[in-house]
């Protein structure tokens, strides 16, 4: 079936406003800048160009976990933030895990959609090892808009740097910052094990808000999960680059559509996932737009005002949170004061993972 055709567009982002595309203050200072803990992670611009992804394997670590977890458990715990999703893992450090504890904390992931870690040191491990990190999980990611690392471009910052102005601006046209999305959908091989380190948070606000995919399948009836297992749909980093380029910011990878399936089935726990989301999706493969939008409005509606199927994370300091891309939407909240003096600074590292297993073959 022919993919869905693609406009240039210098329209407004879907574009997270968390996110910054280039130095967001004049004259590229960002205003607390001199006031950051982390220096290091503010958000760089190289200007360095990345190929496309070539194929590569994947066997995800949880595959080769020990079932009943007994290396991890054998000093965490584990509580359940809510009862279709989410856990808060404690008594253990990522810095002193085994592999084999990593296998076992991917098959929690990848169980519980999304763990929060509290008094973590992660923040403070160096780009490197965090880095290092990262990739036992899976590929590194390079995201071509926002800002990194020198020298390490899988790391996505994450950063409201005091500009309030800017916020207020995004607010004289949107009526809300959610935003809800699966990270970097459009690649082949999207991401799977997604982790967000905070570095800096606001006193109270700035949570991130996650529902569980799976469950948004599971609720729908027979008939109809029938019918979107026949479905794909076109991903793509088209807008995102083009909005970036249209308002003086880099795109450092050519961009990417990719058709995916609409329902997923996850390679460890063999449950079926909706693998739709607000931000990179253009339409569902062979249907008129119209058809398609009022199908992905109907799901994205669903998955975002099930409740009963949503955790809502508050950052405190030295949390990470790791979630499984594959069966969860995500969106931030901002609705903190920027003009405070503390920042929102946090980083993702987001390795990618299979091809998308579709339901039916
Ligand atoms: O800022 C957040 O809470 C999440 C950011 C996010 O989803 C992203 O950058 O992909
Ligand atoms: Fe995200």
């Amino acid at each position: 079936m022919a993919p869905h055709s693609l406009e240039p567009t210098e329209e407004a982002p879907s574009y997270d406003i968390n996110l910054p595309y280039k130095p967001t203050s004049e004259k590229g200072q960002l205003k607390h800048a001199g006031a950051s803990k982390y220096p290091q992670y503010l958000p760089k611009w190289e200007p360095v160009f990345f190929p496309p992804c070539p194929e590569f394997d994947f066997l995800d670590p949880a595959l080769r976990a020990d079932k009943d977890k007994r290396t991890l458990l054998k000093d965490a715990q584990i509580k359940h933030i809510s009862p279709k999703m989410g856990s808060e893992l404690s008594g253990v450090q990522l810095s002193s895990m085994s592999d084999a504890a990593k296998d076992e904390l991917a098959l929690l992931v990848s169980e519980r959609k999304c763990v929060v870690l509290r008094d973590q040191d992660f923040a403070d491990w160096g780009p490197a090892s965090q880095q290092n990190f990262a990739e036992y999980f899976g590929k590194p990611n390079y995201q071509p808009v926002t800002g990194s690392v020198p020298g390490f471009p899988a790391f996505h910052i994450i950063h409201r740097d005091g500009n309030q102005a800017e916020i207020d601006k995004f607010f004289e046209h949107k009526l809300t910052s959610t935003l809800w999305h699966q990270d970097v959908s459009y690649e082949r091989q999207p991401p799977g094990y997604v982790i967000l380190c905070i570095l800096q948070a606001p006193e109270v606000g700035g949570d991130t808000v996650f529902a569980s995919t799976t469950e948004a399948y599971n609720r729908l009836s027979p008939g109809f999960q029938s019918m979107l297992e026949d479905l794909r749909a076109t991903h793509s980093s088209e807008k995102m680059c083009n909005f970036a380029r249209a308002n003086g910011g880099l795109c450092r990878k050519d961009p990417i559509r990719t058709s995916h399936p609409i329902v997923r089935v996850h390679p460890v726990t063999g449950e079926k996932s909706l693998f739709v989301n607000g931000e990179f999706i253009r339409g569902i493969d062979g249907w008129k737009d119209p058809e398609s939008d009022i199908l992905l409005n109907f799901l994205t509606d669903h998955i975002t005002k099930g409740h009963d199927f949503q955790v809502r994370l508050s950052w405190e300091p030295k949390s990470v949170v790791i979630f499984d891309n594959r069966t969860t939407c995500h969106t931030a909240t901002v609705d903190y004061d920027a003009r405070s003096d503390k920042d929102r600074h946090m980083f993702r590292l987001a390795p990618m993972a299979e091809v998308p297993i579709p339901a039916k073959k």
